[in-house]
């Protein structure tokens, strides 16, 4: 069978879409680590699928799996890359469009510029719905390790996220401290961990090791929950400029009891075919 796709990429975290409404794909976990792999098949941080709404309100179902294969509640740049697809491929031709994933509903704005704004809906700070084995809710958690003590925000932005408070990114331990996290017994269903530098109240440089990846160039959900963690922690402002490894995204956030709107670009690379 024949499969088309796009390449697309959110600040160089990239993606392959396809349209599964005209189209009839399913894909095991291991034909998706094949494809996932850089030098054997066609490569991405996560496989984007675009289905048929559930309900009457919807515009479209959202599916995303990682790297490893696994599908996922929640992607923030793929969000974005969503929206510029469905309006490319004429799926669609509203500015304003309704998707579900796995974890809920999200809504997202194609802006006048191209850029794409998503309302990412409301962070959860619940231990219990992160999920993260903690006795109560707290802003900083202390997180133990063999050789490693860290303290760190935790947040579900509808998937897991663990955010440490670094002196320097560029010096950061990511590729030590990434696994260990993203794998501790703490968070059941592993988490996506940040490495954030507080530059002013306004602007952060921050790092994301993925859960199901490894370190990407940018990660939204992961910039919102950085966002809101240093916000909770008085740190941050309600706007923040969020400088990744491939970009930057604007985060804002009026506290609890609002939603966390990102901001960013979202660019189509090719249009392919694969033999599945
Ligand atoms: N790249 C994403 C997040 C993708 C899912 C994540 N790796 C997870 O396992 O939760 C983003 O831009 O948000």
């Amino acid at each position: 069978m024949l499969v088309n796709f796009s390449k697309m990429h959110g600040l160089g975290n990239d993606f392959v879409v396809i349209d599964n409404i005209t189209q009839n794909v399913f894909l095991s976990r291991d034909q998706i680590k094949k494809l996932a792999d850089r030098h054997f098949g066609i490569g991405f941080d996560q496989l984007l699928m675009v289905e048929a709404p559930y309900s009457p309100d919807l515009d479209f179902h959202y599916r995303i799996f990682n790297a490893d294969g696994t599908e996922v509640e929640q992607c923030g740049n793929g969000a974005r890359c969503f929206a510029r697809f469905v309006r490319m491929k004429g799926l669609t031709n509203k500015h304003k469009i309704s998707v579900s994933t796995k974890s809920g509903n999200l809504t997202l704005y194609i802006e006048k510029d191209g850029q794409v704004t998503v309302n990412m809906g409301h962070p959860n700070f619940e231990p219990s719905k992160i999920p993260l084995k903690a006795s109560k809710r707290e802003l900083t958690y202390i997180i133990r390790t063999q050789e490693h003590t860290v303290f760190s925000g935790a947040v579900s932005m509808g998937n897991p996220h663990c955010v440490l408070e670094v002196d320097d990114v560029t010096t950061a331990q990511v590729d030590i401290l990434g696994p260990l996290l993203e794998n501790h017994e703490r968070f059941p269903q592993k988490a996506n961990i940040g490495f954030m530098q507080v530059v002013s109240q306004e602007h952060i440089k921050l790092r994301v090791w993925e859960r199901g990846v490894n370190e990407t160039l940018a990660c939204g959900t992961g910039a919102c929950a950085a966002m809101v963690i240093g916000h909770m922690q008085n740190k941050l402002s309600t706007t923040v400029q969020v400088d990744l490894p491939g970009g930057t995204l604007q985060v804002r956030w009026s506290g609890e009891g609002h939603p966390v709107r990102m901001t960013g670009p979202a660019e189509h690379v090719f249009d392919g075919q694969v033999a599945l």
